[in-house]
Order: C-alpha cells, then structure tokens, then sequence
C-alpha cells in the first residue's frame, strides 16, 4: 500500500492536467491509467480526427486561390494522410507521454483503478490511500443506441474511424452531431462513399445558419444526407456488408457502420457503488471539480458532462489541480465566480471549433439559447465573404458571422462564425465574451487590413455606436 496526496484515476489530457498543476503546488501525485497516457483525445478523437481533415483542407485552400490552383495537377494522397495520422497518434505508443508524467515528477500507475472507500483506491489489486483527495477523470465512451442488431454487426465507434488503416468503399454514420459531422466529412473526402442517418439534424446547439452552411456542403462533397431518419435495424451479413433499416422504411448496404450518437460516461467500472454512488450516471460537481455531497472526491474532464471538449477539460483541470493543492496545505481558496480555483467558463463562455468544410467557431450563447435565458438579445450577422480579407484569401470564399449581444449590458454573449480556417477567429470572440467587453470599448480594438478579422469591424458597423 503507498500513500498519496491525490490519487489521480485516468491519464487523459485532463487527468495529466489534474496531476501536474497539484504537483507544481507541492503534492505527491499518482496517476493511474488503464489504457494509453494521452486518453481518447490523443489516439482516438481530436488529434487523429483533425489529421484525417487537414490534407483535404490545405488542398482545397490551394484550389481556392488564382495561381496556386494551376499548380494543383493531382488528388489527396491517402495513404500519405492515413500515415500522417499514425505519427500524430505515435502508432498507438504512449511512451512519449509517460515519459513526460515521470519528468514532472508524477508517479504513472498502469492498471485499472476502482475506489474501494473513502479517499481509498484499489489498482489491480493493490490499495493505495490519498490523504487529501481522489480526482476521477476517466472521460467517456462512444455510446451504442439501442438499435436492433447493431451490436452483432460490429460497429464501428470513434475508436475505429480514427485509426482505421484502410478507408473503406461505403460508411453509414448513424449521428448528427460533431463526430459525425467531421467523419462524415474526412471519410468522403477520402475517398467512402458516405450516408449519414441522423435523427434530428445536423449540429444541433448550434445557429442553425452554420448547420446549414454545413449540410449544403457535405451534399456538395456527394454525401447521402438522411435527416429527421433514424435506424430501425442494422444487420451485417455473411459476405460482411451492412444493411440498415431506416425509420422511413428505405435501407442502405454499406461496407461499414459508425455510431456517433454521443458519449456515455466511464464510471461502469469504477466502483462508485463503494461510495454511495451510481455506476454509468456521470459525476456531478460544483464549480471547484468537488463531486456534489463530497470533501475529497472530484471529478473532472468529459466524466462530469460539463463540456465534453478538450480543451474545456483542461481549463477544469487548472482549477482543479490548483485547488485541490491549495485545500490540502491550508491556502485560501478562491472560489467566487472567475476566480482562480474555479471553471465559471464552463457556464458562459465555451468555445468550439468544428472541423468541417467550412469550419464552424463559437463561443457563449446561440441566438435562440440567449432568448431563451431571459436576455434581451440583439443579432447581428454579416456576410464573411464581403471581408476583403477573405476574398484574397479565397476566390470562392463563403462564410456568414454572427454576433448575438445582451442589449441591457452592451456586451456580446456569443458568436459563431461559419467559413473556412474560421478557427482562428474565435479566440478573438472568446475574449469579447469572458472579458464582458463593453461594445463601445470594442470599436477601439482595430482588426488588421486586410484580414478575415476585419468582420469585427463590420460587426460592430452593422450594429452601430451604442
Ligand atoms: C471523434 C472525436 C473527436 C473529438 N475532437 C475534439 C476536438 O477536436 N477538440 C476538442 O476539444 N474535443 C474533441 N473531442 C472531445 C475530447 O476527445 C474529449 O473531451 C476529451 O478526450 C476528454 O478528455 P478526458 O481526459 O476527460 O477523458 P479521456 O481522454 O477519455 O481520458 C480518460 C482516461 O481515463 C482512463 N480510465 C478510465 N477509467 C479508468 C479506470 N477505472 N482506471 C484507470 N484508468 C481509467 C482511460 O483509459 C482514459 O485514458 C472529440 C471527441 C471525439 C469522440
Ligand atoms: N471538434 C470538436 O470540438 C469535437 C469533435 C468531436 C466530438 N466532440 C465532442 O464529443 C462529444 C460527442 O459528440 P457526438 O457527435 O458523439 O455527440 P452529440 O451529442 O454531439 O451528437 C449526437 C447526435 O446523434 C443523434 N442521434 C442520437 N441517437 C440517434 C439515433 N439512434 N439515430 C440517429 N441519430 C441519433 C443526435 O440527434 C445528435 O445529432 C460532443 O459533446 C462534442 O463536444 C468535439
């Protein structure tokens, strides 16, 4: 038995991000991970997903530009891109990384962790006792809709499409949302032909212009789009194809089949039950990562539902890391909303970029989310494509941009833009809504000429001088 002062459970970016920041602030840390260091994010979501877009991407940027698009004389190339994404992945091998948690002076424990008791916690067999605190950051998986016979014909998850060494002739990809956006998109511009079955849209949460911009273009890319459908049956026969059976009655014969219908959270095999909690439901927490109705356990990352978004995870993990520290050796904690320990973000302020063709970037509330919370909101939306910037980035530029902004404070409350390398706007807009930037203020931050970014300015003339 060894004696910690957190135990870490899941060495995903987030739980890395747990470990590191409550070892800066003097803690002994363990950090115990079942499968790869990295999590799903480095082997089998952001970083593989976004390398099986990029080639396509800076392909179609070249395209788009007089002069540079004489000299595109060929297509992807995709076996080179299939090993593009093995190196980001490092061919499934973690050692870089755990090499990198015994450098911050982490102890990595491999094996599977269940919490036996209080601030106790049983590795493969071993107990391991935290004297201050237990972080479960164990993320989430891919979850299976109860659809008949989809179990039996080994579907694929994001797992599976992401590190897929052939791309197969035809793809049904059961979901609209993110994933299947995105995979959707890098299987059909890799050569699948792809069918999309998707209950309720595309994007749902986001403007619905930017799921329009978006659907148009994976009908332009040759993608069968199935909205408002979903599968009734999925059936894989002997020769290996897949028949699905969707709820308008056609069927569609495909080689493989994805399920990107959302996550569920990875707390099955935790031993939560030891603690009065429920396996499979994810953790609730208050702003500082503590689990509600507990002193020493937290959660953090994907496994508390928050915001399932890298990024936003490891902005939890910051406070978390620093406020577990911080409680242990008897610091003040600084808890009220923005304050160092806590994720207030996660409420307001979560940006997003989806990877599609065109990217969609936003961040705060929708239009309609805004109404719906009370807010006496006006819109603003601008054509992306009538930015000089964006014309002499593109000759074929589409994008629209909208700013939705809180008319009793003066302040935007969010923005999406919709275009492509739209991407690098956001951060912009992060900081107009987290700053709470007063509109009148905003008209003194002028955008470079002649940039994309200029629709800051054209946003804020649309609106007009508060
Ligand atoms: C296809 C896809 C693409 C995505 N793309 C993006 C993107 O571009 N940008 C973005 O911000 N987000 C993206 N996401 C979301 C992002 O992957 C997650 O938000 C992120 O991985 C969550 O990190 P985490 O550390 O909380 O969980 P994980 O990365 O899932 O890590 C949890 C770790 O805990 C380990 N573990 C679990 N249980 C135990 C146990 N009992 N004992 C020991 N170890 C355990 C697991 O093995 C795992 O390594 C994507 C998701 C998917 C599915
Ligand atoms: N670029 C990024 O930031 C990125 C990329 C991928 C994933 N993610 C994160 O991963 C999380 C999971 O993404 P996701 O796309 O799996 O989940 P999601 O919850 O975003 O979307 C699920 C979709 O599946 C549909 N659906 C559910 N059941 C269905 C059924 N039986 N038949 C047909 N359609 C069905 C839903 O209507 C919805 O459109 C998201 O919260 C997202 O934040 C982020």
């Amino acid at each position: 038995m060894t004696t910690y002062d957190l135990i870490v459970i899941g060495a995903g970016a987030v739980g890395e991000n747990v470990a590191d920041y409550a070892a800066r602030g003097g803690l002994k840390v363990a950090l115990v991970e079942a499968e790869l260091v990295g999590g799903e994010c480095s082997y089998w979501a952001c970083m593989p997903s976004k390398a099986l877009l990029m080639s396509t991407s800076a392909l179609d940027a070249a395209k788009a530009v007089g002069g540079a698009k004489q000299a595109v004389t060929g297509d992807v190339d995709v076996q080179a891109v299939l090993d593009r994404r093995n190196s980001f992945t490092s061919n499934w091998d973690d050692s870089s990384q755990a090499d990198w948690v015994a450098s911050a002076g982490i102890d990595l424990i491999r094996g599977h962790a269940t919490i036996t008791g209080v601030r106790e916690v049983t590795i493969d067999g071993t107990v391991h006792t935290a004297t201050h605190a237990v972080a479960a950051v164990t993320g989430s998986n891919a979850l299976m809709p109860d659809i008949d016979g989809l179990k039996d014909a080994k579907p694929w998850s994001n797992r599976e499409a992401t590190s897929a060494q052939t791309i197969p002739s035809s793809l049904m990809v059961i979901g609209g949302g993110v994933v299947a956006a995105e995979l959707a998109t890098a299987y059909q511009q890799l050569g699948a032909k792809v069918t999309v079955a998707a209950r309720s849209g595309l994007l749902g949460g986001q403007e619905p212009f930017a799921a329009d911009l978006v659907q148009e273009s994976l009908e332009a890319l040759g993608v069968d789009l199935r909205l408002h459908t979903s599968p009734i049956s999925v059936v894989r026969d002997e020769h290996g194809l897949v028949t699905t059976t969707l709820s308008d009655g056609s069927t569609v014969v495909t080689d493989e089949v994805l399920v990107a219908t959302g996550r569920v959270p990875r707390t099955l095999d935790l031993g939560v039950e030891n603690i009065g909690l429920t396996p499979g439901d994810w953790l609730e927490v208050d702003d500082t990562l503590l689990v509600n109705g507990f002193d020493w356990l937290y959660a953090v990352g994907d496994v508390n539902h928050r915001a399932l978004l890298t990024h936003q995870g490891k902005y939890q993990a910051r406070a978390a890391g620093e406020v577990i520290a911080a409680r242990a050796l008897g610091e003040g904690v600084h808890a009220e909303p923005w304050g160092a320990h806590v994720a207030t973000a996660d409420h307001a302020a979560v940006p997003q970029v989806t990877f599609t063709n065109p990217e969609v970037a936003s961040v705060g509330l929708t239009a309609d989310a805004a109404q719906k919370q009370g807010i006496d909101v006006k819109v603003v939306d601008y054509d992306l494509a009538a930015v000089a910037g964006s014309s002499l980035k593109s000759d074929t530029y589409k994008g629209q941009a909208r700013i939705v902004v809180d008319e009793s404070r003066k302040v935007i409350v969010g923005a999406t833009f919709v275009g492509p390398d739209v991407s690098d706007l956001l951060h912009a807009a992060t900081i107009a809504v987290v700053g709470e930037v007063p509109i009148d203020r905003l008209w003194h931050a002028v955008p470079s000429y002649p940039t994309v970014s200029e629709v800051w300015l054209r946003l804020l003339d649309a609106y007009g001088r508060p």
